[in-house]
């Protein structure tokens, strides 16, 4: 069997992480993994361990180190057939480990946007919480305006997108980020990009992913999804 890509993606609240790994799920078969997907996935269900990561993300904190890797790590483990991009995973140093020491990524992306991109984006930030479809009033607007596209709910928006909450999580995140950032940047697997638009950022990560993926696996992984 081909060998299976493994990929991190990594940049702050509204740099474009949920909008690129789509665009490479759909482009090059990986699975797109999302943590917040994967939390809310378990709220629903009443898993456990969901119901102790809602306290945390009601609160508006980020879910502890142990409980989160207690509950990616088991269903990355079980991916032993596909290639993924892992997107919210890892947010700390402490997850960064507990990643390293079950897989060898074979890349991180690291997207690099201007704070004052980011807020515009974020002030026009619409989601459906039942799917975590994202929407964007002017970048990839509904096609009704406050409704989901697919299921005809509606949408909203949220508390910490508002530009005043946003410096203080940026400015959280850098501060998560740096050792993360470091860490990989010395493994020789970090790729930083640069820009203040998707579309533009979207050409240079194809060829890459293009590069490094062979066409055999990427075939593969689409006759397997579909
Ligand atoms: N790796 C993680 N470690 C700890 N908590 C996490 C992690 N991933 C997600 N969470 C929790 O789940 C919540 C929702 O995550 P999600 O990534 O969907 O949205 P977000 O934090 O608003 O990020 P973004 O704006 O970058 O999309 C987070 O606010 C956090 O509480
Ligand atoms: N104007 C604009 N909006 C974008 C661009 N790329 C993504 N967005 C929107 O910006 C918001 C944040 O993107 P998202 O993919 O959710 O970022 P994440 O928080 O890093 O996962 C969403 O509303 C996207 O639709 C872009 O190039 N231009």
């Amino acid at each position: 069997m081909s060998k299976l890509f493994r990929a991190v993606i990594l940049g702050p609240p509204g740099s474009g992480k949920g909008t690129i790994s789509e665009r490479v799920a759909s482009s090059f078969g990986l699975q797109h993994l999302s943590s917040g997907d994967f939390l809310r996935e378990n709220i629903a269900a009443k898993t456990e361990a969901g119901v102790l990561a809602k306290a945390y993300i009601e609160k508006g904190a980020l879910v502890p180190d142990d409980l989160m890797t207690r509950l990616i790590i088991p269903r990355l483990e079980q991916m032993t057939r596909h290639s993924w991009l892992l997107d919210g995973f890892p947010r700390t140093l402490a997850q960064a480990k507990a990643l390293n020491s079950i897989c060898e990524l074979d890349m991180v992306i690291s997207l690099n946007i201007p704070l004052e991109t980011l807020k515009d984006r974020l002030r026009h930030r619409w989601i459906h919480p039942a799917s975590g479809r994202v929407y964007n009033m002017r970048f990839n607007p509904p096609q009704v305006q406050g409704v989901d596209d697919i299921s005809g709910e509606p949408l909203i928006q949220h508390e910490e997108d508002k530009p005043e909450a946003l410096v203080a999580r940026l400015r959280h995140y850098k501060d998560m980020a740096k050792p993360i950032i470091d860490l990989y940047r010395a493994k020789g697997i970090l790729h930083m990009f640069s820009d203040t638009e998707t579309d533009r950022i979207w050409p240079h990560i194809s060829s890459l992913l293009s590069s490094k993926i062979p066409t055999d696996l990427t075939d593969a992984q689409r006759a397997t999804n579909h």
